[in-house]
């Protein structure tokens, strides 16, 4: 079964408290989101693989640890996903980065997908698929199994907040993808947003209703 990891930092949960009030406006959101993204990538990113190194300091030689090299993905689900994209970068410069376009049918909540590109060696790298809410799961499960279909086998999903009802999902049609969120809400609402949630990621991103 995956496993669900709320990352509790103080500073991810104070700045995800300005990120869901109502009065925070599109440039302070935007700018928000992107250092809650980059605090939770300094933890998605614990379980990088070392590799021993020498090097000559000032002083003596040392032995010191580098980054054995693994390759990483960014899969930002658009539109809202695209908010995550520079705070992740700017702690891994070097990720390659995918585009899945989802959007949710407003009517019947299911994800209908309309774009999709891809680094070509998908396989052999670690995928990290981003979008900060993650409501029926809908979206994230389309995903995650269009990458799948196309030879991803090693897949994170990072999210600022879950419902229940998708970290459901989740856990059931991909048991081997962990999740990474700022907050688990309580539950969706008729309409199916997360509450209390900030509203619609997509629109308080880019400003549009
Ligand atoms: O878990 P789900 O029920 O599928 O809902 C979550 C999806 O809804 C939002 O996107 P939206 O469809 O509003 O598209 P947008 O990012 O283009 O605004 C959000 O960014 C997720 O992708
Ligand atoms: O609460 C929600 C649910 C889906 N999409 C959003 O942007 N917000
Ligand atoms: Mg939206």
């Amino acid at each position: 079964m995956s496993k669900v990891f709320v990352l509790d930092h103080p500073l991810i949960q104070h700045k995800l408290t300005y990120i869901r009030n109502k009065n925070t406006g599109t440039k302070e959101f935007r700018a928000l989101v992107d250092e809650v993204s980059a605090l939770m990538a300094f933890e998605i990113t614990r379980d990088l693989p070392l590799e021993e190194t020498t090097i000559d300091t000032p002083v003596m030689e040392a032995k010191t640890k580098v980054l054995s090299g693994k390759k990483i993905g960014l899969v930002p689900i658009l539109r809202a996903g695209l908010g995550m994209v520079d705070g992740i970068l700017r702690l891994i410069p070097a990720a390659k980065v995918g585009h899945v376009g989802l959007y949710r049918d407003p009517e019947t909540l299911k994800p209908v997908e309309y774009y999709i590109k891809l680094p070509t060696d998908i396989e052999e790298r670690e995928l990290i698929v981003i979008d900060p809410m993650l409501a029926t799961g809908g979206s994230a499960n389309d995903a995650i199994h269009s990458l799948k279909k196309r030879g991803a086998t090693n897949i994170k999903l990072m999210c600022l907040i879950a419902a229940p009802e998708g970290v459901e999902v989740i856990q059931k049609e991909h048991p081997d993808v962990d999740i990474y969120l700022a907050a688990l809400d309580e539950k969706l609402n008729e309409k199916g947003y997360i509450i209390p949630g900030l509203g619609d990621a997509g629109d308080r991103l880019f400003g549009t209703k």
